[in-house]
């Protein structure tokens, strides 16, 4: 008998109807003779829609209670996917973190995992449950719910499978595994097999947000094997694997979204003092003539105001398109001339052993990682791999 946690993304528990085709799933796996613990998120959109609501009373809502809020969301999920469970004759029982224990950090909003109790979910599964678990939230030594940080249903699952020494860990998504660009951006993009641990970890430090970052280096650091899957099809999925398997030089190319780029009236020296004075991290810090510029994210944008004032300007919406993958460096110039050809203009650069990263407009994302894509992977992949001649 195997053991599996298999975390299913809030889109797949987006309504109803995805609900139920989730226990079907389920119960399918838990009728081949497996142990299942699920792992949930919450509905699509719950998890915004409370933050919208807390941005209603307060623009920067105490830490806290902002964790109390959001930590509901997968609570309804869970019930409801019990109870979906129940219906179809399998018994099933669904726990909040509270309940397993799942213990954290002290850090509001973006804890850290530092115990999984495996008591209370050895003894349900021994007891032929499946056991339904609320990804994204723990509760640390004071008592206080804490949440992971977004997407952090992942690591939830990933600590799980972890704590309980389990086959697999599953992730269930809305795309068939990981995919060598955004497919939504780039319908071009390739599904992976495989692919190793440590790309996977720089891809979603790069904004691959088909895993959550903190998961893929948990799973890394406790030999997890890791697996990503659709909810809506069938299929092997992608494996993320610690053997290199990779033929091609160039895995893939992330978008990390979402950022502001930031002129700011103060030395760097002073700049990073306030930064770390009020807990706010920035992506990059880039000293100026008379200025520094820096990269942040969007959400931070409040909290910046607060501490920077009028010395701040912004300068733009910006996004870092990366490119992943092994002896990859050589490539730095021949992109830089390929995006300012198609009048793409590149703020900054930055470079490390498995990766190439520019930080270009928002508006221009997508086109740039069209072309990018197409150049450096498609055709790439064609001069590697010529098709075989046909021989009549
Ligand atoms: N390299 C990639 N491969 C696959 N998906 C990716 C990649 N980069 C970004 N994505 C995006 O990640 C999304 C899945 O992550 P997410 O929306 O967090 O799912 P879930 O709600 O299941 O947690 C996909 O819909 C896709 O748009
Ligand atoms: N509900 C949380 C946790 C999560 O992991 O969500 P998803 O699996 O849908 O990315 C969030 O929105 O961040």
């Amino acid at each position: 008998m195997t053991l599996l946690v298999q975390k299913f993304g809030g889109t797949s528990v987006g309504s109803i109807d995805r609900i139920e085709a989730v226990a079907d799933r389920v119960m399918k796996t838990y009728q081949q003779g497996h142990q299942i613990v699920v792992v949930l998120s919450a509905m699509a959109g719950e998890t915004n829609r409370l933050l919208g609501l807390a941005k209603q009373i307060d623009e920067i809502p105490t830490a806290r209670e902002l964790d109390v809020l959001l930590s509901a969301g997968e609570q309804v999920s869970i019930a409801l996917l019990a109870m979906a469970l129940n219906r179809r004759g399998i018994k099933a029982q669904s726990l909040i973190a509270d309940q397993v224990t799942i213990r954290t950090d002290n850090v509001f909003n973006n804890a850290s995992i530092t115990d999984v109790e495996t008591e209370r979910l050895t003894a349900l599964l021994e007891q032929d449950n499946v056991v339904v678990v609320a990804g994204f939230q723990g509760r640390d030594s004071d008592n206080n719910i804490t949440t992971l940080g977004r997407g952090g249903s992942d690591m939830t699952a990933v600590a799980i499978a972890s704590a309980l020494n389990a086959t697999e860990c599953q992730i269930f998504t809305d795309v068939d595994g990981v995919y060598s660009t955004d497919p939504r951006l780039v319908p071009d993009a390739k599904r992976l097999d495989v692919v190793h641990f440590e790309h996977m970890r720089t891809m979603a430090s790069k904004g691959a947000k088909v895993l959550q970052l903190q998961s893929v280096e948990y799973a890394l650091q406790h030999s997890v094997p890791l697996r990503v899957l659709s909810s809506f099809d069938d299929g092997e999925g992608t494996l993320v694997t610690f053997d290199i398997a990779s033929t091609s030089s160039i895995v893939g190319i992330a978008i990390l979204g979402n950022q502001v780029l930031l002129d700011v009236e103060l030395s760097k020296e002073e700049l990073q003092r306030q930064l770390s004075l009020f807990g706010v991290n920035v992506w990059s810090v880039t000293a100026k003539a008379d200025s520094t510029q820096i990269v942040a994210s969007n959400d931070d944008l409040a909290r910046l105001r607060l501490v920077l004032d009028e010395k701040m300007r912004h300068i733009g919406d910006v996004s870092t398109l990366s490119m992943i993958g092994n002896d990859i460096l050589e490539y730095s110039d021949e992109i830089r001339i390929f995006l300012s050809e198609a009048g793409i203009i590149v703020h900054n650069n930055q470079q490390q052993t498995d990766c190439l990263s520019f930080l270009i407009d928002k508006d221009n994302h997508k086109l740039a990682v069209n072309i990018i894509h197409k150049r450096f992977v498609v055709d790439q992949q064609r001069l590697d791999n010529p098709p075989l001649l046909a021989i009549y």
